[in-house]
């Protein structure tokens, strides 16, 4: 079953044209990485998938629905950790979990949800005094607090350090054993190697490619995703 359909989606900002005719589509229980150059408009895509945006052309549908319309709706089936997001400065990290928490109908126990990203010692820290690596951890378990069933997580993990990294890592390996299907915006291409069914390569607004790592690097003879994401960009241009 698709949980994601993209078809010919396009969006521009004036002259700008970010997304030029984007199609892929992302299965149940799978999870999807997008990579691509700084403006390729993997942002824009994304904001699209979670009703931020509207696209000026093509469609757009997530579990079925129209996410520009359907947003509110949405919001209760989808989890979403955006790049350089931010709350409250004063808002303690436990207060966080639960004020999300009780957004959804059928939210996680938000204490469990904490737990599970080791945030409990931070539970009464204040947004603003945790480092970078820690709001990032944050983020990630409000994007699952409300036990989502389609998780959109732009640039996971940056600004993590390697053993938050591979413990990020470890817990996305258990939503995906959930049948959580998931959607991976990265430069880190071992970390997509790492989490990813499928790979679509984006390159100025379009899909230069959709396959699994073995597909693309077969396709382009490269000998890893790096090598064959390069060779996918430069052939576009
Ligand atoms: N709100 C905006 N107004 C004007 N132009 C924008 C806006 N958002 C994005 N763009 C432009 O659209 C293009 C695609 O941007 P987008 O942020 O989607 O790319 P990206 O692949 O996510 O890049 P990065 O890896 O740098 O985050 C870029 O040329 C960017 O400058």
């Amino acid at each position: 079953m698709e949980v994601i359909e993209v078809t010919d989606l396009r969006k521009s900002y004036g002259d700008t044209v970010a997304v030029d005719g984007v199609t892929f589509t992302v299965r149940a229980g799978e999870t999807f990485g997008i990579v691509g150059h700084n403006g390729a408009g993997k942002t824009t895509t994304v904001e699209c998938l979670i009703g931020l945006r509207r696209g000026d052309a093509g469609t757009v549908r997530v579990l079925g629905e129209d996410p520009a319309r359907r947003r509110r709706a949405l919001a209760q089936r989808l989890g979403v950790q955006l790049q350089d997001s931010s709350l409250p400065e004063r808002l303690k990290v436990a207060e966080a979990l639960r004020l999300f928490g009780a957004l959804y109908r059928d939210a996680a126990d938000w204490r469990r949800v904490m737990d599970r990203w080791g945030l409990r010692p931070l539970a009464r820290k204040a947004f603003g005094d945790l480092s970078g690596g820690q709001r990032q951890r944050l983020m990630l378990a409000l994007a699952l607090v409300g036990d989502p069933e389609v998780v959109v997580l732009d640039e996971l993990t940056t600004g993590l350090d390697p053993i938050a990294r591979r413990e990020t890592w470890r817990l996305i390996g258990e939503l995906k054993a959930a049948g959580t299907t998931v959607v991976l915006v990265s430069h880190y291409f071992d970390e997509i190697e790492a989490l990813c069914d499928r790979v679509a390569v984006l390159a100025r607004g379009r899909v230069a490619a959709t396959g699994t790592t073995g597909e693309l690097v077969a396709r382009t003879g490269t000998a890893s995703l790096e090598e064959a994401y390069l060779a996918l960009e430069g052939a576009d241009r």
